[in-house]
């Protein structure tokens, strides 16, 4: 078992887990409206070309680009009228020069056409004939086919979290089911003699769970299938028995509270007995959020998260978060990704990463954090913010006015 408090960087606890966690996820086809935040189980590639077809994007005439140059208002190109191309049909025929087709927006170009006029610059002489007066270019006004997504061409790749544009593109190359990764269930255990039901009236000295329900929400929002298996009290048989249960139901399993070091905290002890490789780290260099047992069981991630709700949180999103959403580690570069002045000087001890609330606001054209202060047992001070901001290791604090990177909860 590891060392106790022999604190990890997030980076190393990373790692460590990594090594051990199984990644390969079951894959399910799902019905496109069902996709959304979805993970892609495999790369998705466009059979036909997007669109078609060469097509308008402006109501007026398809022309040969070359029948137009040296057009203008004065000396207008004279051309024929020689068909119309109807919505959602092929051209009857194919287009001469010194011909003109009138063209709908999203209507296919006649063979041989190459631009099309914007009807705002002819002027229609007669049924049969236009003086075009602006010139155009060959593809002005034009998609090409193909343009949008190119025949064979990846898509999405495996592993991407599908947006609703990603829905668009793929109702665009004509999937209507697509394969995507069963999301993780995840099993949440409170512990504490102190902790009780939220229905319940807390007695002298005990709590309501705060912890089972802000993971829960934690855990639903990242892409999981989350499942709360109750209050368990400072009991290792106990506890092992809910663990094991948990481990066996669900694929990564969060224990939060008794973790730190005092007599009751018996987490990194039962979570070390599950199984193997069992506690790969007790305890990560941040604040808040030390007191954190790392462990793998069977390929499984187990979390030993510290009881003070904001820790939790915070373990949770530096360590859960991205597991959930990727099925791994992965680089993250937009992982904090907005830059914010800081509205007042924090410290932080060096070699320890802080994880600071922010509140965030806009002023004068930038985008300021105030930290929300109060301990990491007071869950409003998480409900008062709106993100979290990190102080690096290397730095012993931030001063008022220099910037820190955010991530938006
Ligand atoms: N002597 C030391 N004491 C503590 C240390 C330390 O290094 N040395 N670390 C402190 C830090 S930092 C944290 S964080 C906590 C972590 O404590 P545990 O993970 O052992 O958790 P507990 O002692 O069980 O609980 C701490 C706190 O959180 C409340 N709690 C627990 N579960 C819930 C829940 N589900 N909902 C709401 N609140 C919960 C619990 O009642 C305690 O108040 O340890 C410090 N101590
Ligand atoms: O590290 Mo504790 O997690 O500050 O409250």
């Amino acid at each position: 078992m590891a060392e106790l408090f022999q604190a990890r960087t997030v980076r190393e606890a990373r790692e460590l887990l990594g090594v051990h966690i199984k990644t390969g996820r079951r894959a399910e086809r799902v019905p496109l409206l069902e996709a959304l935040g979805r993970r892609l189980a495999e790369d998705v590639a466009a059979v036909d070309d997007v669109p078609g077809f060469d097509r308008s994007t402006m109501d007026g005439f398809a022309v040969r680009a070359r029948d137009t140059f040296g057009a203008s208002e004065s000396l207008p190109a004279y051309l024929d009228i020689t068909g119309e191309v109807l919505m959602g049909c092929e051209a009857a025929g194919d287009l001469e020069v010194g011909q003109a087709w009138r063209i709908p927006t999203g209507g296919m170009l006649p063979p041989g056409a190459d631009a099309v006029v914007m009807i705002e610059y002819t002027e229609e002489l007669d049924d049969r004939t236009i003086g075009v007066t602006k010139p155009v270019a060959p593809g002005d006004h034009v998609v090409r086919a193909g343009e949008d997504i190119a025949a064979g061409s990846k898509v999405l790749p495996a592993g991407h979290v599908l947006r609703p544009q990603d829905l668009g593109v793929l109702s665009a190359v004509g999937l209507s089911e697509v394969s995507v990764a069963r999301p993780l269930r995840v099993g949440i255990i409170s512990t504490g003699d102190e902790v009780v039901e939220p229905h319940e009236r807390p007695g002298p000295g005990q709590v309501r769970d705060i912890n089972s329900y802000a993971l829960y929400g934690q855990a639903v929002r990242a892409g999981a299938q989350a499942r709360i298996c109750g209050i368990v009290r400072d009991n290792f048989d106990l506890l092992l028995e809910r663990l094991q249960q948990a481990v066996a139901e669900c694929d990564l399993v969060l224990l939060s509270g008794g973790s730190s070091v005092g007599t009751r905290d018996v987490a990194a002890k039962v979570l070390d007995t599950l199984g193997s490789p069992g506690v790969l780290f007790h305890g990560i260099s941040i604040k808040p959020g030390k007191p954190t047992v790392g462990a793998v069981v069977d390929g499984k991630p187990v979390f030993g998260l510290p009881g003070h709700p904001v820790s939790a949180m915070v373990v949770f999103n530096l360590l859960v978060t991205p597991l959930l959403k990727y099925g791994a580690y992965v680089d993250d570069p937009l992982e904090f990704p907005v830059r914010a002045r800081l509205k007042r000087n924090m410290r932080s001890a060096a070699g320890r990463e802080d994880y600071i609330r922010v509140r965030l606001n806009r002023e004068g054209g930038e985008i300021t954090a105030d930290p929300v202060l109060g301990k990491s047992g007071l869950i409003s001070t998480m409900v008062q913010a709106g993100g979290l901001a990190r102080i690096p290791a290397d730095k012993e604090g931030v001063e008022a006015g220099e910037y820190v990177e955010v991530k938006l909860f």
